[in-house]
């Protein structure tokens, strides 16, 4: 399917999904952020954001790329910070992400691994917990299960368009724009494509 690529995005991408309206977002510039997921059979690791941009959230161990860094090494430097493991980080996806009024946007480059070392423990900024991405065998989640499927309802708004693609080992690229509904960010509009190549 052809459709215009939503400005800031560019590649051989397919579309996968897309949503809301309104114009897209203006920004003059890109400032760059991580975000890394490990994956161990059926369970992905997230963490409970407990303060700053994104707090009371769930969402995978990240942060702004630093000077003088590749975002594959910063990928590794937040994880080790805000979880306390070490993970073989692949490149997964990348997403452009804008909250209006800020003027520019966030490239964040999504990391994954399906193997760590080390202990994940709770940090100052995030409180590490594994999730379920598989059906339970009965087809219904109990709240008796030791393990909880991913929550979307507690992540950022396009988080659920993503990341089965991540779980799948399918790459994508997506942009997501935010508008501020009371003291909550609000998914305004969205478009997820995935990369040609990739199928
Ligand atoms: N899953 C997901 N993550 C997002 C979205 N938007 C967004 O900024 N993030 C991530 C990217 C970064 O990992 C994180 C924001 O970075 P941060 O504010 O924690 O950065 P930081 O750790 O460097 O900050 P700090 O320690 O310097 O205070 O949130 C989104 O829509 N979905």
């Amino acid at each position: 399917m052809t459709s215009a690529l939503p400005p800031g995005l560019e590649g051989n991408l397919v579309e996968y999904v897309r949503g809301g309206e309104g114009d897209w977002l203006p920004f003059d510039q890109k400032r760059f952020y991580t975000n890394a997921f490990v994956i161990q059979g059926d369970k992905i690791l997230l963490g409970w954001k407990k303060r700053g941009f994104g707090v009371n959230k769930y969402n995978g161990f990240g942060g702004k790329v630093e000077l003088g860094e590749t975002p594959a090494e910063a990928a590794m430097r937040e994880l080790k910070e805000e979880a306390g493991i070490v993970a073989p980080l692949e490149h997964a996806g990348s997403l452009l992400f804008m909250t209006k009024g800020a003027g520019w946007a966030f490239q964040i480059e999504i990391f994954s691994a399906r193997s760590y070392s080390g202990i994940p423990i709770e940090t100052d900024e995030m409180r590490p917990e594994w999730f379920s991405f598989a059906p339970p065998a009965s087809g219904v989640f109990d709240t008796n299960e030791s393990v909880m499927p991913i929550p979307y309802e507690k992540m950022w708004d396009d988080d659920v368009y993503w990341l089965p693609l991540l779980v799948q080992g399918r790459k994508f690229v997506g942009r997501a724009d935010f508008v501020m509904e009371g003291d909550e960010f609000k998914m305004a509009r969205h478009w997820f494509g995935t990369i040609k190549s990739d199928h």
